[in-house]
């Protein structure tokens, strides 16, 4: 089995677009095409959490996916949806449309934009705690190979909130606050369920400890050639 580095993975994603042509976006429906088949679908409140780099773009596709099959989503956004871009801001402009032109059968979406650095109200912090300590599963798509320092503030709230929760998590490619390359949280870190680790698994995972943080590991391709 290889194991990459996030720096490795990173340059494997910039080939895969830039020397092979395959589109971004493309690798991002496929991410969350794999993301979803790890989904219970037995359950009717879902949250996903997503932060504003391509993990993020990830969970909003697969909220698009579950509020399109008729669940009740919850999307949490932590930081100004300004900042999004790429297939991450695509993502989120679908998910907008969406909660605007609701399906008939279907009202429940709600996106709850969070901006952190104590701009928030106390009122809104709570409801999205609350939001997510209610629901039956959470997808956490904070943060991926993109984690750069310490989990503080916002986002070490949200984390905790997610850990305290009784629903069934599911993190998307690495639990979010948790060192893809060491395998140890970086101040906290999402204990998940579930990982759906996107096409190959990262060193950090060699780690015995991660586990506590992974839960069950399952490695998804996202069609990137395997010898790139
Ligand atoms: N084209 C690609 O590169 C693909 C990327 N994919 C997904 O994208 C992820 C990597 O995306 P990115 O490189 O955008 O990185 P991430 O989405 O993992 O995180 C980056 C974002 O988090 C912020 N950040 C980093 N550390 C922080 C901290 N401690 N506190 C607050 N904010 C912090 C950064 O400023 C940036 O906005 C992968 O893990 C995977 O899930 C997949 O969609 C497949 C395709
Ligand atoms: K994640």
């Amino acid at each position: 089995m290889r194991y990459v580095t996030a720096k490795e993975m990173r340059e494997i994603d910039r080939k895969a677009i830039e020397d092979y042509g395959i589109p971004g976006i493309v690798l991002m429906e496929n991410a969350v095409l794999k993301v979803l088949k790890h989904i219970p679908r037995d359950r009717d409140k879902y949250t996903v959490i997503a932060g504003a780099g391509n993990n993020g773009g990830d969970g909003l596709g697969v909220a698009r996916y579950l509020y399109i099959e008729g669940k009740s989503v919850s999307v949490v956004l932590l930081g100004s949806s300004s900042k999004l871009k790429g297939d991450a801001k695509t993502n989120f402009e679908i998910l907008v449309r969406l909660s605007k032109n609701k399906n008939p059968e279907n009202e429940e979406i709600e996106i709850i934009e969070l901006f952190g650095e104590n701009s928030d109200s106390e009122e809104k912090l709570e409801h999205a705690r609350g939001v997510v300590m209610e629901s039956e599963v959470i997808v956490d798509a904070i943060f991926g190979t993109g984690l750069s320092s310490e989990v503080k503030g916002l986002y070490r709230d949200m984390v905790e909130s997610l850990n305290q929760s009784k629903g069934y998590k599911v993190s998307v490619d690495i639990p979010s606050g948790l060192n893809g390359d060491s395998g140890e949280p970086m101040g906290v870190a999402v204990k998940a369920d579930k990982t759906v680790t996107l096409q190959y698994p990262k060193v950090g995972f060699e780690n015995p400890s991660s586990k506590e943080y992974t839960g069950e590991l399952v490695v998804e391709s996202i069609s990137i050639p395997p010898w790139i």
